[in-house]
């Protein structure tokens, strides 16, 4: 299989090409294997005992027919009534292997598509977050997902049809052989100049496909926005649904345009073989009966040749197809390959000696001069950041939208590797430690947390689903988080089922669902608990319960607590205020205040528009 790049460049398969094409055979063949080997075994096998069939029944025919016309003269039936039970013998077990046959091969490839999901999940849950937020890793994705978990399998098939098409092709054609060689090869020939140009439009319609992944993804991401609830809302409010509509529909409008120019590309080359390999077959066919004629060859003879020819020619174009659709699936395998091939982060394969989380921590997090650009851009959404979070104690950081705050926790909890600077835990940088114990270390809720289509003690005990078991657990965190409101008003307390995708499903507010997620966080025993605008749909009384209660929890603990209510987080042991990616105060909220700088600027505005808003409350005009 060429690269990728490779096949963007190519116009037309070189054998080079097409024989590369099958390097993935023997992982094809590894992985049937590995899903199940008695599968593996009985299908193999029985393929190869019935390929045998046909030339066993040119053979039986002309031995038949031979046997018919001996025992006209001298009335012994006894061969013939033998011959003939070895005829319908072979019809019976032919038929008794291809239902066996077939339905094992159902089973197995739901066995196989299960197999290729749980790798696909394995290694999406092994790669580096960034691939995720990477348009053409995504794609990558998309492409492998797409169709990959029942192509190897019908490789498979294909592979088997292959070693037994070629089986009964040779042991046919050898039939044939050994009465004029020259015209058993004429006919294997035919087959085989046509077959470039079959590969040929095969690997056009790959390529095609292969560069629509983007498209496709934007096609589904339509579908998807007019079906899913979470965005359907909006859609009809909007009154968008016929927009996407179109433009779901000028997209397949395209894709089917080109597909049917290929499929009548396609139609057309293999009308054009059919019909030499037909002319080839009459030629060879009538040679046969005037030889008979002549008095060369038996009429049993002439029946067997007759039939050989015939099953010469369509057991080879049936190769000829199989080798075709073959090309095209070894291509779209080597997709799902790609993507399993992905290199994953550098920790997954060098397994360095790390140093555990567990020693005594007395220095707390620092962040040594972080500066950081997103994988793939230029500019600097954090510059030179450094602070320090002590043991028992709580930071705030505000800031303006797009500061950079979300950034700065996207990396504490190594979601993106850090380039410039250093994050340190009890004085050790971040890259001594396994990123798998460091994020024990954590208990984070992001902006756009999870809202599982669950019950609710599900939600709740995902956080450390470990010790889900711990009911008392879930409590403390249910409690801790104010979600003990929630709970209480749902019909049936905890193994209330969250959402409306399932049956009977409860949907709560943004706010609720808020207040799940964190408790979701607290079900963990972290050293470091991050709540990135946990509370952005809570009123503000309830923010500032949802904010005491976590300075209550983090008291020997520590925390960071993003938010965009300065109210709320005047408490904090300390505020940092960043702007445009760096920090540009840092200090308690008295001394902030003191120093009357931006912090204290938009602190007075926030307080004034409340004042405001609350007089207006008490003296509506
Ligand atoms: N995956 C990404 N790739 C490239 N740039 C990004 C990515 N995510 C965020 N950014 C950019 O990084 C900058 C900082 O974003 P970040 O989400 O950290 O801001 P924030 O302070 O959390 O904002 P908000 O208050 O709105 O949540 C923004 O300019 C944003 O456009």
């Amino acid at each position: 299989m060429p690269q990728t790049s490779e096949i963007n460049g190519a116009t037309s398969p070189s054998f080079r090409n097409v024989m590369e094409s099958f390097k993935f055979w023997p992982r094809i063949l590894k992985l049937l294997w590995k899903t199940n080997p008695r599968y593996f075994i009985m299908v193999f096998g029985l393929n190869g005992i019935t390929s045998l069939i046909p030339a066993a029944s040119v053979l039986l025919t002309q031995m038949l027919m031979t046997e018919v016309g001996i025992a006209k003269y001298t009335e012994v039936v006894q061969p013939v009534f033998i011959v003939f039970g070895l005829f319908a013998g072979m019809a019976i077990f032919r038929e008794i292997s291809r239902i066996i046959s077939d339905n094992y091969q159902a089973i197995y490839a739901e066995l196989l598509s299960n197999s290729i999901n749980i790798l696909l999940m394995k290694k999406a849950d092994l790669l580096p977050f960034k691939y995720f937020e990477d348009a053409d890793a995504y794609d990558k994705l998309q492409r492998a997902r797409q169709d990959s978990t029942f192509r190897p399998f019908q490789i498979f098939q294909q592979i088997l049809q292959i070693i037994g098409g070629t089986i009964t092709l040779l042991s046919v054609a050898g039939v044939l052989f050994y009465w004029q060689w020259w015209l058993a090869l004429v006919l294997l020939l035919i087959p085989l100049t046509s077959s470039f140009s079959f590969l040929r439009v095969g690997e056009e319609e790959f390529q095609i496909d292969w560069k629509r992944a983007a498209e496709r993804r934007k096609q589904s991401y339509f579908l998807g926005l007019m079906t899913t609830d979470s965005s359907v809302k909006e859609v009809k409010v909007f009154g968008i649904g016929s927009l996407l509509l179109s433009k779901y529909q000028k997209l397949y409008d395209r894709f089917f345009r080109e597909d049917k120019g290929l499929l009548l590309k396609r139609m057309r080359i293999t009308l054009f073989f059919q019909v030499i390999g037909f002319l080839a077959v009459i030629g060879t066919q009538l040679l046969v009966v005037q030889q008979t004629v002549a008095g060369v060859l038996t009429i049993a003879t002439m029946m067997a040749y007759i039939q050989a020819i015939a099953q010469t020619q369509a057991t080879s174009s049936s190769l000829l197809q199989t080798l075709f659709v073959m090309y095209q699936n070894n291509l779209y395998v080597s997709q799902l390959f790609e993507f399993l091939d992905i290199e994953e982060s550098e920790e997954t394969i060098v397994q360095r000696p790390y140093i555990s989380t567990k020693e005594k921590n007395d220095t707390g997090f620092v962040f040594q001069n972080v500066s950081f650009r997103y994988p793939g851009t230029d500019r600097y959404v954090l510059k030179n950041i450094s602070f320090q979070l002590k043991p028992g104690e709580t930071v705030a950081i505000v800031g303006e939208n797009g500061s950079g705050k979300t950034t700065l926790v996207k990396l504490l909890v190594r979601l993106y590797e850090l380039e410039e600077g250093d994050i340190l835990y009890n004085g050790r940088s971040i890259r001594s430690y396994s990123v798998k114990e460091w994020r024990e270390l954590l208990a984070t809720v992001f902006q756009d947390f999870i809202r599982y289509e669950m019950t609710a003690r599900e939600n709740i005990a995902l956080g450390n689903w470990r010790v889900a078991e711990e009911g008392e657990k879930v409590e403390f965190a249910t409690k801790n988080s104010g979600a003990t409101t929630v709970i209480e008003g749902l019909p049936h307390g905890l193994e209330t089922q969250l959402g409306k995708w399932f049956k009977e499903g409860v949907q709560l507010s943004g706010g609720q669902w808020q207040k799940i997620a964190i408790a979701r966080a607290y079900m963990r025993d972290a050293t470091l608990y991050v709540l990135d605008e946990p509370s952005a749909a809570l009123d503000p009384k309830a923010e500032k319960e949802v904010f005491d209660k976590f300075a209550e929890l983090t008291v020997d603990k520590m925390g960071i607590f993003i938010s965009h209510r300065y109210s709320t987080v005047r408490n904090a042991d300390r505020i940092v205020f960043m702007q445009q990616g760096e920090i540009l105060e840092s200090g308690t909220h008295a001394s902030l205040m003191k120093r009357n700088g931006s912090y204290a600027v938009l602190y007075q505005m926030q307080a004034d528009a409340y004042v405001d808003s609350q007089e207006q409350q008490l003296n509506p005009a």
